[in-house]
């Protein structure tokens, strides 16, 4: 391949903590029971990484989890599940799943992205050409996706603040006109945005009550 072309073939991974473990701040939404608590964690999943297969540019998705139950309903997307390696942490989990994959380009995109558009995650694909890039959260202080340059490490510094490290670390940040990509959910609030942006089929069936 010429190296001066854009490379416009990306391998995402997507890391999903156990459902028992998963959202802690979204838990009043669903009034602490935890089987719905449960149900919803894993459709922002598998929202997230439903529009993730279906966008154009996107190769390969992969999900890091120990969680079985997680994995087989990855399965019935068509998506391979990584088991985590021995190392704990976020970074630690997305470092070995960009490993695995020996990619010509790899990415890492949050699992709690329930109102994700394929042609969103596409156009910031597009946006970030052949530069390591991330896409902030609504706020600004997060991250909602990470991109290695072609033939580059990942280098995640996902956790509090990880905008600024991302930022700090050489990646260029995107800010395009893709709510749903930025809108990801970790409290009430955030999923009341959501919700107005339309979101996926899973997280429509595993709303709690309070939306209805
Ligand atoms: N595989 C794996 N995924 C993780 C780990 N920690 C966080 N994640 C995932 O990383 C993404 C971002 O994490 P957060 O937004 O903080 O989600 P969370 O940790 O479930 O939520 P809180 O408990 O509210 O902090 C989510 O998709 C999580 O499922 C981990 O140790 N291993
Ligand atoms: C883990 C992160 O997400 P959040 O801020 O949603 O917890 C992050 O942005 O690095």
């Amino acid at each position: 391949m010429d190296y001066d072309e854009v490379r416009d073939e990306v391998d995402l991974v997507v890391p999903v903590k156990t459902l028992d473990r998963a959202k802690t701040r979204l838990t009043s939404a669903t009034g602490g029971d935890p089987v719905s608590h449960a149900a919803l964690a894993l459709a922002l999943a598998m929202d997230t990484v439903s529009a993730a297969v279906a966008t154009p540019g996107v190769r390969r998705v992969v999900t890091i989890t120990s969680d079985p139950a997680v994995a087989a309903e990855m399965a019935a997307l068509g998506v391979e599940a990584l088991p985590e390696p021995a190392e704990p942490g976020l970074n630690a989990a997305l470092r070995h799943g960009a490993r695995t994959l020996r990619s010509d380009r790899v990415g890492a995109l949050q699992a709690d992205l329930p109102a994700l558009k394929p042609g969103e995650l596409q156009a910031a694909l597009e946006a970030a050409g052949n530069r390591r890039a991330f896409v902030p959260d609504r706020q600004g202080t997060g991250t909602t996706l990470l991109l290695a340059a072609p033939g580059g490490e990942l280098d995640p510094r996902f956790g509090v603040g990880s905008a600024g490290h991302h930022r700090i670390s050489g990646a260029v940040a995107l800010f395009g006109p893709w709510p749903s990509l930025r809108c990801d959910v970790d409290t009430e609030e955030d999923l009341r945005l959501a919700l107005t942006l339309g979101l996926g089929a899973h997280t429509a069936n595993a709303l709690p009550a309070w939306t209805t």
